[in-house]
């Protein structure tokens, strides 16, 4: 905690960790100083404060969800008021529709998601991107990314690119198209931090 303790307290952030970029989100977390833990059984989520699903393989991720009965923990670990985190893959899990009829994995975030939006693997690519609140100049990386084609009207759009929107906040849930977990750049992982410490003084 060395010299972060303006930034960090004690809250405790869950990277659900079955598949993808986990060991990223959580590097980004400790450079913060905060405790962020890899989580893999539900027994875990009780002890956390904020979740966050990493990028990876949305349908392997989801498979394993269900497989390791982690939907109705998590569903209720957000209704309990704690704040989730989706990124890339992430962002397809908690999304309530998914484009192409594919059935919602965590149906928490009010967008429809595109899946692979932006083209094959050899299309990925990075951008500068301002996202409202956060930063003027955030280095995204794009990976196979999907885009948000539609929001609720509860849904705030915190950043775009050519014209697409790529980064949400709905209260507690925050959900964003690229990887912020791949550059070393901590200002996305502080924002939700500052909302897990804002949901903590709202349920103490
Ligand atoms: N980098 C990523 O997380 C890619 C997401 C992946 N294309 C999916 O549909 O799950």
């Amino acid at each position: 905690m060395n010299g972060c303790r303006n930034v960090a307290g004690k809250e405790k952030i869950g990277v659900l960790a079955l598949q993808g970029a986990v060991r990223e989100h959580l590097n980004l977390f400790h450079k913060l100083g905060v405790e962020a833990i890899a989580v893999k059984r539900r027994e875990q989520l009780d002890e956390m404060d904020g979740l966050v699903i990493p990028g990876g393989e949305s349908t392997a991720i989801g498979k394993l969800i269900r497989q390791y009965d982690l939907r109705n923990p998590i569903m209720d670990f957000y209704a309990k008021g704690k704040p989730v985190f989706g990124t890339c893959a992430g962002l397809i899990l908690i999304a309530k529709h998914i484009a192409e009829n594919d059935e919602a994995h965590l149906p928490l975030l009010d967008v429809t998601v595109q899946r692979n939006a932006f083209g094959r693997q050899v299309d990925s690519f990075e951008a500068d991107l301002p996202i409202k609140g956060v930063a003027e100049d955030f280095r995204a990386v794009f990976i196979r990314a999907p885009l948000i084609t539609s929001v609720g009207d509860d849904v705030d759009v915190l950043s775009t690119v050519r014209d697409q929107v790529v980064a949400v906040q709905q209260g507690n849930l925050l959900g964003i198209s690229f990887h912020p977990e791949l550059t070393d750049d901590t200002r996305l992982h502080a924002y939700f931090l500052s909302m897990v410490q804002k949901a903590i003084e709202k349920l103490s």
